[in-house]
């Protein structure tokens, strides 16, 4: 299957060289070794190393290939397939139509400590639910960008879990399944990077297709979260953006390539307009291209609402949720005393006059 080189995630100015030594499909370029491409194209060792790595993950052939030439019904068929990760919360599964889609990019923005990250670690859990009771059966790939990945809380999410399965089991399928879904193997299954700013996570990204090819079964890859590592960018924009990009492009590469859902958070940041503060996700209106879906978690008073703010397929909803002790789940009814209902503050994240993340 072939691809135009131009698509490939590489630089503008790789990609010219490519594009003026003759290179216009990727087809043009399996049989080359490193050294001969260098020669054909004036590019350095490194770059045209650089180049046959995308080739090969990204469209020249093996696992894997893109789809670029599928028709509509088999792509149809394709998504069916493929399940999606329950939330554990019925009402946000029901309106994102089952939950949270496999090969696609869902963004999850909101305020500090409204959940951003206890979802994410509940999918972690949710994506490795036994297929016989639903769920998807695989590994999860975790990025923690901000420390915030607590093992205690984890293992807190996977015994509900484990336990909510046992529960349900009726038949001897569900009743073996259960024997192998127990929180070490949940706890086995989570794959767990930390990156410390943009240039490790862009690292990671790069080295992640080798890492899926080799770990088919992973079905998830969590970025938590993606806006922190590039605050120390705010002041470069235009490299930041750049960037964002790439990564974006790399993202929904690896979603279809390696059928996974990728999910990241963002953070919310305030903007000045028309002489108002509106507090909207961070990374700016061009990043907000790349996710196929975007979850905005959010306070009304004492409640959290989830609100699918984007999705091509979904009416905007906004549901009810809450975070218990076993994780992410429907809001029950009744609604905490007033006194103990968090406030955002909005004025207090205006320190930075141009973007403020929150
Ligand atoms: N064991 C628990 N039981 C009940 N609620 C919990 C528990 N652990 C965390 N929470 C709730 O989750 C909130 C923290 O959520 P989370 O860490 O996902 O926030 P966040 O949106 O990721 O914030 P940030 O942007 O700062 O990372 C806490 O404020 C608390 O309300």
């Amino acid at each position: 299957m072939q691809r135009p080189v131009s698509s490939l995630p590489l630089s503008q100015a790789v990609r010219l060289k490519l594009g003026s030594a003759g290179f216009q499909l990727t087809s043009d370029l399996q049989d080359f070794k490193p050294d001969k491409l260098s020669k054909e194209t004036g590019l350095s060792e490194e770059e045209a190393v650089e180049v046959l790595k995308a080739v090969k993950g990204g469209g020249g052939g093996g696992s894997g290939d893109f789809s670029a030439s599928l028709t509509a019904l088999e792509l149809l068929q394709k998504e069916e397939e493929l399940r999606s990760i329950v939330t554990f919360s019925s009402q946000l599964d029901e309106s994102l139509g089952g939950g949270i889609p496999v090969g696609k990019i869902t963004e999850v923005c909101g305020v500090p400590g409204i959940g951003k990250t206890q979802l994410c670690l509940q999918l972690a859990v949710d994506v490795q639910v036994p297929q016989c009771f639903g769920g998807v059966e695989g590994q999860v790939m975790f990025i923690d960008t901000e420390g915030s990945f607590l093992l205690q809380r984890v293992t807190d999410i996977a015994a509900a879990a484990v336990r909510h399965c046992s529960l349900l089991a009726e038949d001897d399928e569900q009743r073996a399944a259960t024997e192998t879904f127990t929180v070490e193997t949940v706890l086995s299954n989570i794959f767990l990077v930390r990156c410390h700013d943009h240039v490790e996570l862009l690292a990671e990204l790069h080295l992640l297709p080798d890492f899926l090819s080799q770990h088919p079964k992973i079905r998830l890859l969590v970025i938590d979260s993606v806006a922190f590592p590039f605050r120390l960018l705010f002041d470069e924009l235009s490299q930041r953006t750049r960037l964002l990009n790439g990564v974006g492009q790399q993202l929904i590469t690896m979603a279809i390539n390696y059928n996974i859902s990728v999910v990241i958070t963002n953070q919310m940041t305030t903007r000045i307009r028309d002489g108002q503060s509106h507090i909207v996700p961070a990374l700016g209106e061009c990043w907000g291209h790349a996710p196929t879906i975007r979850l905005l978690l959010q306070w009304e008073g004492s409640r959290r609402l989830a609100t699918i703010f984007k999705s091509p397929c979904h009416m905007e909803t906004m549901v009810q949720y809450q975070i218990t002790p076993e994780g992410f789940r429907d809001a029950d009814q009744s609604e905490m005393p007033q006194s103990k209902q968090p406030r955002m503050d909005t004025d207090q994240s205006a320190a930075d006059p141009k973007e403020t993340s929150s």
